[in-house]
């Protein structure tokens, strides 16, 4: 129950803005309850007084009243439950919200941590779980304690011996939920830690379809989902086992204590000291008493259940964003691009050694400051440092001799465009993949950048020109076409200062060709800092770093680095043929 409590008490702040909703709810609720009372005791009356006595004119009076309760409580009800509809949805739309808007910052390595189909889980199955627990279960709870109070307080009315015995045996509900709530919880959580496993592997299977078909894997992705799928059949069948002994458990309680009173009705009427009227009605009570009590034993259940989901919720609420904006920014001016990494070492979190060591570099307005190096030597980290995906475990970056950290988070990825070494292509149309990289351009502006980046021609012979829609992983447009759509994104952006990563990785030479010189027009004028293997714009470069192992080996220009026959040589000499095999020729 302290892991329920505090789930709740983390969430019910949410629900600030529809306090007003919720207490018309509540309102809407008590008065139902309410209504079913009268109903319960004017069928009381009406039993006693026109059944028993068999007079028409004593019937008029309380059926007229009753259809008028009913009525009340049918609208106020109406009006209740559609308001607790609309507070609830509204409740997971704003916690969904929130969680998405703080997935949206967390770093690159939450993501290599996490299976995306189960983040996709939290964020859909464990957000629902929570308004379980936080709108509805506040409704319910309300709802039940009231109704149990009222109909409680009318048994005690007609008869307040009988009515004792009722409220003793009344804890058996809450024993029987209390037994089963810590199954009940562990089931959940199993539940939804499955369902989110089958997410990751439907997921991560049609990411891989090539792979997949190619290498004939049907049958294992089909054994992973197997898995995943009879680990969730497990659980849910548990889950479900579980709540259906607490309900037939709790009918059998439920029996148990209407057999004793009408028991003892029998007696008190045997008597002389009861009517039949008040028995039909005590038992009516005892027919709307129990269920509330039941419900909330049931409710404390989802309750349980619930907290599976919010402790998911809680996970990714709990990981720290990398990189947080200044407390004190500097003001917003015009940005000439000057970039200097002072002695900057970097090492990513948890792992056991930094990938950047003590490195330099400077680059001035107009330049082209080239890295290369091994594949794992620390260059894409370079790129992510100088967007702030993450900050220096020691040293400085600045921009115009600003400390980047000083700097608003989303005016310097303004000013700092990056283009990574994936292409990325947005759900949209081709017009709002080159658009985005400037919010509010003109479509003149968007065909201009198009032009510039020589993407203007294909695109307007797809069959929807700019309007043609493209997804991640098309296969409308060829990996250089995209890249080149991706160049047209940056252009617009028009940043001082540019990043690119491998812009020509995975592209063959006729493709890397064509994208050279739309790369060279967007890199003029700029501070481009280009990580790549492929060295032919070195010559082109202002400045060579050659990285090892996160160190700086060498740095100088194409034909300084040439001459010292080093570290940069023997990156830049073409790779040795492979010796041809021998080969056994067989003589007839
Ligand atoms: N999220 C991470 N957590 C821990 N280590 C990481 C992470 N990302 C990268 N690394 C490690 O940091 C080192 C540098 O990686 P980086 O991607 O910067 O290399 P790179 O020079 O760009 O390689 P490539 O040319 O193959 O793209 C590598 O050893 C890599 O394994």
């Amino acid at each position: 129950m302290r892991e329920a409590r505090v789930a709740f008490g983390r969430f019910w702040p949410l629900t600030r803005g529809d306090r007003g909703p919720l207490g018309v709810i509540i309102a809407c609720v008590v008065v139902s309850a309410l209504a079913e009372t009268a109903a319960v005791l004017l069928f009381a009356d009406l039993t006693d007084n026109a059944l028993a006595a068999g007079s028409p004119s004593a019937f008029w009076g309380p059926a007229g009243a009753w259809l008028g309760v009913a009525v009340l409580g049918a609208a106020v009800g109406y009006l209740g439950n559609s308001l607790a509809a609309w507070t609830a949805e509204r409740f997971v739309l704003r916690l969904r919200a929130k969680v998405f808007r703080h997935v949206q910052d967390l770093p690159p390595h939450f993501f290599q941590r996490h299976r995306r189909g189960d983040l996709v889980e939290r964020l859909t199955g464990d957000v629902e779980a929570i308004e379980q627990m936080v709108v509805s279960g506040v409704v319910g709870t309300v709802a039940a304690a009231f109704s149990a109070v009222f109909y409680a307080v009318a048994a005690c009315l007609l008869r307040w011996d009988l009515a004792l015995v009722t409220f003793v045996l009344a804890p058996l509900f809450l024993l029987a939920a209390r037994r089963f709530a810590g199954r009940i919880r562990t089931a959940s959580r199993d539940e939804r830690a499955a369902d989110g496993a089958i997410t990751s592997v439907v997921e991560e299977s049609l990411a891989n379809i090539v792979l997949t078909q190619a290498y004939n894997r049907r049958r294992d992705e089909e054994r992973r989902l197997g898995t995943e799928a009879r680990a969730w059949m497990r659980a849910s069948v548990r889950g479900a086992r579980l709540g259906e002994m607490y309900a037939q458990l709790v009918e059998v309680v439920e029996t148990l204590c209407v057999l004793t009173v009408i028991g003892l009705g029998v007696w008190e009427i045997s008597a002389g000291r009861m009517t039949l009227g008040q028995l039909l009605a005590f038992a009516a009570f005892l027919g709307y008493l129990y269920p509330p009590v039941r419900d909330l034993g049931q409710l404390g259940l989802t309750l349980t259940a619930a907290t599976a989901g919010a402790e998911r919720i809680g996970e990714i609420l709990d990981a720290e964003p990398a990189v947080t904006d200044p407390a004190r920014p500097v003001a917003r001016r015009p940005v000439h691009g000057r970039i200097a990494f002072h002695q900057v070492s970097f090492r990513y979190p948890q792992a056991p050694h930094a990938c950047l060591s003590d490195l330099d570099l400077t680059a001035s307005p107009g330049e082209l400051v080239l890295v290369t190096g091994r594949s794992g030597a620390g260059k894409s980290t370079l790129a992510a440092l100088l967007t702030r995906f993450y900050d220096p475990s020691d040293g400085v970056i600045s921009l115009d001799g600003v400390p980047l950290t000083d700097v608003p988070l989303e005016f310097l990825r303004e000013n700092v465009a990056l283009l990574p070494q994936e292409t990325l292509i947005l759900n949209g149309t081709v017009r709002e993949n080159i658009g985005c990289g400037r919010p509010g351009a003109t479509d003149t502006e968007i065909e201009q950048a198009a032009r510039d980046a020589a993407a203007h021609d294909f695109v307007a012979a797809l069959p929807d020109g700019y309007d043609t829609r493209i997804a991640p992983g098309t296969a409308a447009l060829s990996g250089g076409q995209l890249q080149r759509i991706a160049i047209a994104r940056a252009m617009l952006r028009a940043a001082p200062v540019l990043v690119l990563d491998e812009p020509t990785a995975g592209l063959d030479a006729i493709a890397a060709r064509q994208v050279m010189t739309p790369l060279r027009r967007l890199m003029a004028g700029r501070t481009t800092i280009m990580i790549t293997h492929d060295l032919t714009l070195a010559p082109d470069a202002d400045r060579i770093l050659v990285l090892d192992r996160g160190r700086l080996a060498e740095a100088g220009t194409h034909t300084d680095l040439l001459s010292r026959d080093g570290a940069y040589t023997a990156l830049a000499r073409p790779a040795p043929e492979p010796a041809p095999e021998r080969t056994l020729t067989l003589r007839r």
